[in-house]
C-alpha cells in the first residue's frame, strides 16, 4: 500500500469492511452517549437535503432521540430536521421522501435564497469567473448559520455529515457544511454509508441517488464525481486500502494535502505542520 494511503486510512479511521448493523449501532450509541453526558444539550439539529448522507445521519439522529426518550420515560429530547432550499429545490421530492423515512420529531423549513442573495450582493468585491462557485460556498455557510441559530434556540447540537470520502478530498465548504458539533458518519466511506441505508430499509432511490452538492446556480445538481473528477468507487477503494490506478491515487493525495487546513483548527504559530 502507498505510504500516504496507509496514513490517511489510519487518520480517518476507515475499515476495509463493515457490518452495517454494528456501525449503525455505534453511531447511534455515540450520539446518545454524548447527549447523555452533556446535560445541557436537548436536541440534534441537521440540514436535510434529500441526499444520501443527511438521510443516513438523520435516521441515526432520530433513532438516538427515540431511544433516549423511551429510556428516560419523558419526551425530553428532539431531532430537528431543517429543510434549507435555495429557492425551489429541484430534488424536493427526495427530501420529502427522506422525511417520511426518518420521521423527525420536528421539521423546520428556511428558504435561504433571500439571505444568500443579499449577503452576496452586499460585498463590494470583483469575483470574476469564480462568482457562481463562490456563491455556492455562501449557500453552504448560510445553511450552517441557520442550523446554529436553531441549535442556540433549542439547546441543540449541530450534526455534520462529514465522512471519509469527503474528508480525504476536502470536498466541503470550510466553516459551511464542514462546521458542526458532532459527526456520526466520520470513519465511513461513501459505499459503507449506502450499505447502512440499505440495511435500514431506506427507499432504494434515496441510497442509489447520485451525490450532489448542488451549490452552483449555473450547474444545477452537478454530480460530485464530475466536480471532483474522481469516482466515489475509486475513492472508496483507496480508503479501503485497495490498489487503484496511479493517476487517481495521485489526485486524491494531492487534494488531501492541499485541503489539510480544512480538517484542522485555524493555523497558529505553534502548529508543526504549517
Ligand atoms: N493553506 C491554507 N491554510 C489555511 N487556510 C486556507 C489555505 N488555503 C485556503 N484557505 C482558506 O480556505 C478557503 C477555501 O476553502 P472553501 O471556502 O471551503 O472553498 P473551496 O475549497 O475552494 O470550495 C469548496 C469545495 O467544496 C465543495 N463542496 C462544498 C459544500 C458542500 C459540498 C458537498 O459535497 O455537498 C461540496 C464545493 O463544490 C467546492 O468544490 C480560502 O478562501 C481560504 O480562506
Ligand atoms: N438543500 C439542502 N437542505 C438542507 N440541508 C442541506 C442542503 N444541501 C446541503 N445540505 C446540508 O449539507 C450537507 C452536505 O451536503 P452533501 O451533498 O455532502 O450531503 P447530502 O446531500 O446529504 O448527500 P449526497 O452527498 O449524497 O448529496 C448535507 O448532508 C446537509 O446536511
Ligand atoms: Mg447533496
Amino acid at each position: 500500500m502507498r505510504q500516504l494511503q496507509a496514513e490517511i486510512i489510519k487518520t480517518l479511521h476507515v475499515q476495509p469492511n463493515i457490518d452495517p448493523a454494528i456501525e449503525f449501532r455505534k453511531s447511534v450509541d455515540f450520539l446518545k452517549g454524548y447527549l447523555t453526558r452533556n446535560k445541557a444539550s436537548k436536541a440534534l439539529v441537521l440540514g436535510l437535503s434529500g441526499g444520501q448522507d443527511s438521510t443516513l445521519a438523520g435516521f441515526m439522529c432520530q433513532t438516538a432521540i427515540n431511544e433516549l426518550n423511551l429510556e428516560q420515560q419523558e419526551q425530553m429530547y428532539e431531532f430537528i430536521a431543517v429543510r434549507l432550499p435555495y429557492g425551489i429545490q429541484l430534488d424536493e421530492q427526495d427530501c420529502l421522501d427522506a422525511i417520511q423515512f426518518i420521521k423527525p420529531s420536528r421539521v423546520i423549513t428556511v428558504n435561504i435564497q433571500a439571505s444568500v442573495d443579499a449577503s452576496f450582493a452586499s460585498v463590494p468585491i470583483r469575483r470574476g469567473e469564480k462568482a457562481d462557485f463562490l456563491k455556492g460556498n455562501v449557500k453552504a455557510r448560510e445553511r450552517m448559520k441557520v442550523q446554529y441559530d436553531i441549535a442556540g434556540a433549542t439547546d441543540g447540537l449541530v450534526v455534520g455529515t462529514d465522512h471519509a470520502a469527503e474528508a480525504v478530498t476536502g470536498f466541503f465548504t470550510k466553516f459551511g457544511d464542514g462546521a458542526a458539533d458532532i459527526l456520526p458518519l466520520y470513519r465511513l466511506n461513501k459505499r459503507q454509508g449506502k450499505q447502512i441505508l440499505k440495511e435500514l430499509g431506506c427507499p432504494e432511490h434515496l441510497y442509489t441517488k447520485t451525490p450532489t452538492a448542488d451549490l452552483e446556480d449555473n450547474k444545477p445538481q452537478i454530480p460530485d464525481e464530475t466536480a471532483l473528477g474522481l469516482r466515489y468507487d475509486v475513492i472508496d477503494d483507496y480508503l479501503e486500502g485497495k490498489e487503484i490506478d496511479y493517476e487517481s491515487a495521485e489526485r486524491i493525495e494531492a487534494r488531501y494535502v492541499v485541503t489539510k487546513h480544512k480538517r484542522l483548527s485555524p493555523v497558529t504559530l505553534f502548529d508543526p505542520w504549517q
